[in-house]
């Protein structure tokens, strides 16, 4: 089956949300993915050398990662659609090699490209692919979306009746994301959800991530080279670099620990100075306190993810760095 479907979620710092379904059944603490020690080899070339990776129910992660670093390779395996060499997996309490048709259902997956049905209209695609998941509803998760609700939610409503061949690139991308909502997801995947939309529709689409976790509480996995859209819309951010996870953590927490220091720039006496501090506060008042008025132009800077993204994958790929820094990969449990 050639589907790809999709989703996402909010983003504030530190907002891991509590492991139940939304509000909308029994609670479970079940991870929606949980793998262990995972590893796969293309010939002799292993891409993936042990990655410990955990989402929670209704958590949005981001996994970053530089070309080739192994992140599609993990979600097609996570998807099932790929064998993996070894190690334990789990998505929505199924290892993946052995999930059938119903675990299948509960999947949403918007890949990176998806260019068949041209010909369809895109309201008769929806309805049409809509159909497999009818007999996998459940009173807490009515499958599928409605067309009419489904086509608002991705603002398409105005080309329903358009033949998919004649649809932009970003109606295009917002119907792929349409065809991975469809059967209203527990657990979506998004690819690279946002290449090619301009940025209101890059907005919407955050808008339309955080309003699916919030209403829907569907977890979310999703790759991206775009470190503010995973800022935005991840609760966690995982980075993937020489085949194991090099930092998992929020934005926030991974720019302290990579880190630490905060830059602090002012000008004094016409001359500019720029120093780092642990404690930016403590810094700021005590050069106030020595120097009064006489401090110009102040400025503190925290470090930024983009930093500590860009470091870490500079350092794996030059081979200066082999193993993940301690402090980065504590698993948020
Ligand atoms: N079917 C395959 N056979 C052999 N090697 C493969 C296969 N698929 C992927 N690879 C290799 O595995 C590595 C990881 O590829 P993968 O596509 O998973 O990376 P990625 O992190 O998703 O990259 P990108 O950011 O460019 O999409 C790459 O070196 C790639 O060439």
């Amino acid at each position: 089956m050639n589907i790809s479907e999709s989703a996402a979620g909010p983003a504030e710092p530190d907002r891991r949300r509590p492991a139940d379904d939304g509000g909308r059944g029994s609670p479970s603490t079940e991870p929606a993915i949980e793998t262990r020690d995972l590893r796969m080899r293309y010939g002799s070339t292993e891409v993936l050398r042990g990655v410990d990776l955990r989402v929670h129910q209704g958590e949005v992660v981001a996994l970053l990662g530089p070309n080739g670093a192994g992140k599609t390779t993990t979600i097609e395996i996570l998807e099932g659609f790929r064998r993996r060499s070894d190690g334990r997996v789990r998505v929505l309490g199924v290892d993946p090699n052995d999930g059938g048709e119903a675990w299948r259902a509960r999947l949403g997956v918007v890949l990176q490209s998806w260019r068949d049905h041209g010909r369809w209209r895109v309201r008769e695609l929806l309805g049409h692919l809509g159909r497999f998941y009818a007999p996998y509803a459940t009173a807490r998760r009515p499958r599928p979306y409605d067309t009419g609700e489904l086509l608002e939610l991705v603002g398409l409503t105005d080309r329903a009746d358009a033949v998919i061949a004649t649809l932009s690139g970003g109606q295009r991308r917002r119907l792929d994301v349409a065809v991975g909502l469809v059967g209203r997801p527990d657990l979506l995947f998004l690819d690279e959800p946002t290449v090619g939309f301009d940025p209101q529709a890059r907005r919407d689409f955050h808008e339309l991530v955080e309003r699916l976790t919030g209403l829907e509480g569907t977890s979310v996995l999703l790759t991206t080279h775009d470190l503010e859209e995973a800022e935005r819309l991840a609760d966690r951010i995982v980075i993937l670099a020489g085949g194991r996870i090099v930092a998992d953590g929020t934005s926030a927490e991974l720019a302290r620990r990579f880190s630490g220091k905060s830059e602090v720039r002012y000008r004094r006496d016409g001359r500019r100075y720029v120093e780092s501090a642990v404690d930016a506060t403590g810094h700021v008042r005590g050069l106030f306190t020595e120097y009064g008025e006489a401090i110009e132009d102040l400025e503190v800077h925290r470090v930024r993810l983009e930093d500590v993204y860009m470091t870490l994958v500079h350092e794996f790929e030059s081979g200066r760095r082999t193993e993940a820094p301690s402090e980065l990969t504590e698993m948020a449990r």
